[in-house]
C-alpha cells in the first residue's frame, strides 16, 4: 500500500491518500528527508526597509478593455506576481507584434535586453522612472519596449515614462491619481504638466467608458499630490503654507496657473510679479500671504518707489502716461483701485487706470490693469439686486461644509456616502485591505456582546425560574419548569465556545487571535448566530448598550466574510463601524456631478462644476463654547447639523451612570455649537437623519416618551397609503421644534431636511440641498445688509 502525497497548486491545504489500487510498474518517486540544519538562510538584514517606498499597487475596478488581450484574473496583483505576468505576456507578444518586427533598431540583443529591462521595471519601481523616461526617448512603449514614435502613447505626468495602448492599464492601475505610473502615485507631477491635468486623451477614451474617463480625470485634476506643493512658492521672499496657498488661489480674484518659483507681492494695491520682473497681475490686495515687499523686488531701477518697491521702467512710462508727476523721484502709497497718494499724505492725487488711453498703454506693456470685479474697494456693490448669483462662481472655488453630530447621529455614514457619490476611488486598496480587517474582527465583538448579554439574560431569567419554582414545589417533585434551561440556554459545545471567546475578550486578546482564526470559526459563529437563544438575546438589543446596528447584517453573512478572498462591498463598508474615527477631524474633497437636468441648465448649473466641496466631519467631543481649534477653519460657509430622528426614545448613561435620552444629547450638543463664536457667521442646515427608522418606531413608540417632545398631539387622519403621515407629522413637529430653539438662541433661519443615511439618493438630495443654500444666502446676504436698518427684533419665547 503507497500512499501518496498530493499537493494542488491552487490550494492552501496539503492532503494525503492512501492508494489501495494495483501496484504500479514504475519507481515512485520518494521524497528525501530534509536536514533543516542545512538549508542556507538569508543573512539578517541591517535595517528593514522603510514602508513607505515600497510600491504601492492600487486596485483596478475599471472595466478592462484591451483590444487584443484576454481578461485578465491578475489586475489585483502583487509585485511578484506581475512580473511573472510582463515576462511571459513580454515573450508571447514578441512573436506577433509587428512594430517589433518591423522595426530595425530591434535584433537579437535587444530582445535580451528588453527581458531584463521588464524584470527591473517589476522589481525596482523607485528606479523604474528614470530608466523608462530613457528607454522610451527611442519612441517604443516603457514597459513592453515595443512601437516606435508613430505608436499612440500614454505618458506619466511625474516621469514621463510612456506606455502603449497594450500596456497603459497595467502601469497605471485604476489611475487614482490620473495618469501616473503606479511606483509614481503619491509624487507630485512634472510642473509642464499641470496645463495637462484633467484633459483626456484619444488613447482612454478608446479603452474606458466616458464616466470612467471623467473619473479618471476629475482625480488626476482635484487630488491633492497634483497640486501645486505650498512649499514649492515663495512669495516676498517666504516660503509659502498650506493655507497661504489655498487663500492665493481661492481670492475674490485668484492666481490661477500658479507655478512653482520665487515672487513679489505688493499687499496694499494687490500688484504681483516675478521676482526681479515687473508686475504682471494684480491680484486681492491685503492677502495676508508672504513676507514683507523688498525695495529691490522687481529690480527696478528709476527711483519712483511705490509701495515701497522700486518701479521698473515701464511702470514709469505707464505712470507718466496717466499724468502722474514724476520729477524728483516721489515715492507713492497705490490702493487696489490704482487711487495714488504721495507717500506719507492723506490726499487722493488721482487714480491710475482710470483713463481709457493708459489702460490701453498697459496692454502694449504687458502691464496689468485690474479686471472686472477684482478689488472693489470703493466700487458701488449696489447691482446685487439685479445679480442672480452674484459672485458665487466667480469667486469661490473651494466651499466648505462642516459635517457634526452627536454619537450614532449618522455622521459618518453621511460622510462614506459623500466619498461613494463624489469621490472617483472612494477607498484605496490599502484602506480596502485594513477596512477588511475591521469587519472580519468586528463580528467577534459583536458576537462577544451578543454573548455576554446572554448570559446576563439567562441567569435573570434561571433566577426568576427558580424563585417561582420555590414558591410551587411540593414535596420532592421537581417539575419540568425548574430543570435549569431557559430559551437562553445553548448547548454544552457552543457554550464552549461563548466560555473561550469572553475569556479571550476578557483578556483584551481578540486582536492577535482574529482575523487569523476567522475562517476556522466561522461555522460555530454562524451556529451561535443562528441559535434561537442568541436570536431572543438579539431581539432585547435595546438592552444591550453597545451593539451597533451593524451587528445583524455582518452576523448573517460571517461565513462569506470570512473568506480569505472576501472583498468587502460598498455596502459593507457604509455598514462597518470605526472606518471613520469618532474622534479627530475627516475631510472629503469633491465636486458635484452634473445631474441629467442640470446637463441642460444655464451657465451658473455649467460653472458649478467648478466648484469644489469640502466635507469636513468635526469629531462632536468637546465641540462647546471654548472650543478653540476651530478657529482654524477659515471660510467655512456652513454647518450639517445631523440629528438622529430613532433617539427619541434611546438613552445613554453620562459620566455618573444617569440615563439620558439621546434626543436631549443632541438638543445640548446643538444649544453648545450655537453658542460657539465660530460658527456665528455659518449658515445652519438640520439634518433630520434616520427617517426610515422613525417610520418603524413611531408605530410602537410614541415621540411623547421624550419630554421635549410632550406636547406632540397630532390630530389623527386616516390616511390611505398608510404609515408614514405619524412619521411625517413628527419630522414637522421636531423641525419646528429646532427651529424655534435656533431662532431663539441665534435669530437666524434654520434650515431642515430629512435624510435616509442608507440611502445614496438621499444623502446626494441633502448636500445639494446644502450646496443650494449657500447660493441663496450668496444673494441674499447682500439684501440682508441693505434692509436690515428695518429689521425688528424679537424676543424669546
Ligand atoms: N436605518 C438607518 N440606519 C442608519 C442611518 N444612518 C446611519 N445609520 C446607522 O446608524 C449607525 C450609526 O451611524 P454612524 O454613521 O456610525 O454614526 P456616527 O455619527 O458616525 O456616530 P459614531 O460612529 O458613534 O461616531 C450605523 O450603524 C449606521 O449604519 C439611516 O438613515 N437609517
Ligand atoms: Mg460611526
Amino acid at each position: 500500500m503507497e500512499t501518496i502525497m498530493a499537493i494542488t497548486a491552487n490550494s492552501e491545504y496539503s492532503f494525503a491518500i492512501e492508494y489501495s489500487g494495483p501496484l504500479f510498474s514504475f519507481d515512485i518517486p520518494k521524497a528525501s528527508p530534509i536536514e533543516i540544519d542545512k538549508i542556507p538562510v538569508a543573512s539578517v538584514a541591517t535595517s528593514a526597509p522603510a514602508l513607505d517606498s515600497l510600491p504601492v499597487v492600487q486596485p483596478l475596478p475599471l472595466k478592462k478593455r484591451l483590444p487584443d488581450q484576454e481578461q485578465d484574473q491578475n489586475l489585483n496583483f502583487n509585485f511578484s506576481s506581475e512580473l511573472k505576468v510582463t515576462d511571459s505576456s513580454f515573450t508571447s507578444d514578441l512573436d506577433e507584434d509587428e512594430d517589433l518586427e518591423s522595426s530595425p533598431s530591434v535584433d537579437d540583443g535587444d530582445v535580451e535586453e528588453n527581458r531584463t529591462a521588464v524584470v527591473a521595471f517589476g522589481e525596482a519601481s523607485s528606479s523604474s522612472a528614470e530608466d523608462t523616461t530613457k528607454r522610451s526617448k527611442k519612441g517604443r512603449c516603457s514597459r513592453c519596449l515595443k512601437g516606435n514614435w508613430f505608436t499612440e502613447k500614454e505618458a506619466c505626468l511625474v516621469c514621463d515614462a510612456r506606455y502603449c495602448i497594450k500596456c497603459v492599464m497595467r502601469a497605471m492601475g485604476s489611475m487614482p491619481e490620473g495618469r501616473k505610473c503606479i511606483a509614481c502615485i503619491g509624487s507630485p507631477i512634472e510642473d509642464s504638466n499641470r496645463e495637462k491635468l484633467g484633459k483626456s486623451s484619444r488613447m482612454l477614451k478608446r479603452l474606458f467608458s466616458s464616466l470612467e474617463v471623467e473619473q479618471a480625470m476629475k482625480a488626476e485634476k482635484y487630488c491633492g499630490t497634483n497640486q501645486l506643493r505650498a512649499e514649492d512658492v515663495f512669495v516676498n521672499r517666504q516660503q509659502l503654507t498650506q493655507e497661504e496657498m489655498v487663500l492665493l488661489q481661492s481670492c475674490a480674484c485668484p492666481l490661477l496657473r500658479l507655478k512653482p518659483g520665487y515672487y513679489w507681492y505688493d499687499k496694499m494695491s494687490g500688484y504681483w510679479g516675478k521676482e526681479g520682473h515687473k508686475p504682471d497681475k494684480i491680484i486681492t490686495a491685503n492677502l495676508n500671504v508672504g513676507g514683507n515687499l523688498m525695495q529691490n523686488a522687481s529690480n527696478g531701477n528709476t527711483g519712483i518707489i511705490i509701495n515701497n518697491r522700486e518701479i521698473t521702467k515701464d511702470e514709469l512710462k505707464m505712470l507718466k502716461w496717466a499724468g502722474v508727476p514724476c520729477a524728483g523721484t516721489p515715492h507713492f502709497w497705490v490702493d487696489p483701485d490704482g487711487s495714488y497718494r504721495e507717500e506719507g499724505q492723506n490726499d487722493i492725487k488721482g487714480k491710475l487706470w482710470i483713463k481709457a488711453s493708459t489702460r490701453l498703454l498697459c496692454s502694449i506693456l504687458s502691464l496689468p490693469v485690474p479686471g472686472k470685479g477684482a478689488n472693489r474697494a470703493g466700487e458701488e456693490v449696489n447691482n446685487m439686486l439685479s445679480a442672480a448669483f452674484p459672485n458665487f462662481f466667480e469667486h469661490k472655488t473651494l466651499q466648505k461644509f462642516f459635517l457634526v453630530g452627536s454619537d450614532g447621529s449618522g455622521t459618518s455614514t453621511i460622510f462614506k456616502q459623500a466619498k461613494f457619490l463624489y469621490e472617483p476611488m472612494p477607498f484605496s486598496e490599502d484602506e480596502r485591505r485594513s477596512i477588511k480587517q475591521l469587519i472580519q474582527s468586528s463580528i467577534y465583538s459583536y458576537l462577544g456582546i451578543l454573548l455576554e448579554g446572554r448570559e446576563r439574560f439567562e441567569e435573570e431569567s434561571l433566577a426568576a425560574k427558580r424563585n417561582s419554582c420555590v414558591s410551587r414545589k411540593t414535596g420532592s417533585d421537581v417539575s419540568e419548569e425548574c430543570d435549569g434551561v431557559t430559551v437562553y440556554s445553548i448547548s454544552p459545545r457552543l457554550k464552549a465556545f461563548s466560555d473561550w471567546l469572553l475569556k479571550v475578550m476578557a483578556a483584551g486578546n481578540l486582536e492577535a487571535i482574529f482575523p487569523a482564526a476567522t475562517r476556522e470559526y466561522a461555522p460555530t459563529v454562524e451556529e451561535l448566530w443562528k441559535d434561537a437563544a442568541v436570536q431572543a438575546t438579539y431581539s432585547r438589543r435595546r438592552e444591550l448598550e453597545s451593539l451597533p446596528n451593524a451587528a445583524s447584517y455582518f452576523l448573517q453573512k460571517v461565513v462569506d466574510i470570512s473568506r480569505v478572498e472576501y472583498e468587502p462591498s460598498d455596502q459593507d463598508i457604509l455598514y462597518a463601524d470605526g472606518i471613520t474615527p469618532a474622534n479627530a477631524l475627516t475631510c472629503t474633497e469633491f465636486t458635484f456631478p452634473q445631474t441629467a437636468s442640470e446637463g441642460s441648465g444655464d451657465d451658473a448649473d455649467q460653472q458649478d462644476t467648478l466648484v469644489r466641496y469640502q466635507l469636513i466631519r468635526l469629531p462632536s467631543k468637546g465641540l462647546g463654547e471654548n472650543c478653540k481649534w476651530l478657529d482654524m477653519f477659515e471660510d467655512v460657509r456652513i454647518v450639517i447639523f445631523c440629528v438622529s430622528l430613532s433617539d427619541y426614545d434611546e438613552y445613554y448613561e453620562d459620566a455618573f451612570g444617569v440615563p439620558i435620552n439621546k434626543m436631549m444629547g443632541s438638543k445640548k450638543l446643538f444649544e453648545n455649537i450655537i453658542a460657539n463664536q465660530s460658527f456665528e457667521d455659518m449658515e445652519f442646515l438640520l439634518v433630520l437623519n434616520k427617517f426610515d427608522l422613525l417610520e418603524e418606531k413611531i408605530k410602537s413608540s410614541p415621540l411623547t416618551v421624550c419630554d421635549w417632545f410632550d406636547d406632540f398631539h397630532p390630530i389623527s387622519s386616516r390616511n390611505p397609503n398608510g404609515d408614514s403621515s405619524e412619521a411625517e407629522k413628527a419630522f414637522y413637529y421636531i423641525s419646528f421644534k429646532f427651529k424655534k430653539l435656533f431662532a431663539c438662541l441665534s435669530r437666524r433661519k434654520l434650515y431642515v431636511t430629512s435624510t435616509k443615511g442608507l440611502e445614496k439618493e438621499s444623502v446626494d438630495s441633502m448636500l445639494r440641498y446644502a450646496r443650494e443654500i449657500l447660493k441663496w444666502e450668496e444673494v441674499r446676504r447682500p439684501l440682508n445688509n441693505h434692509f436690515s436698518n428695518f429689521e425688528t427684533t424679537t424676543t424669546c419665547p
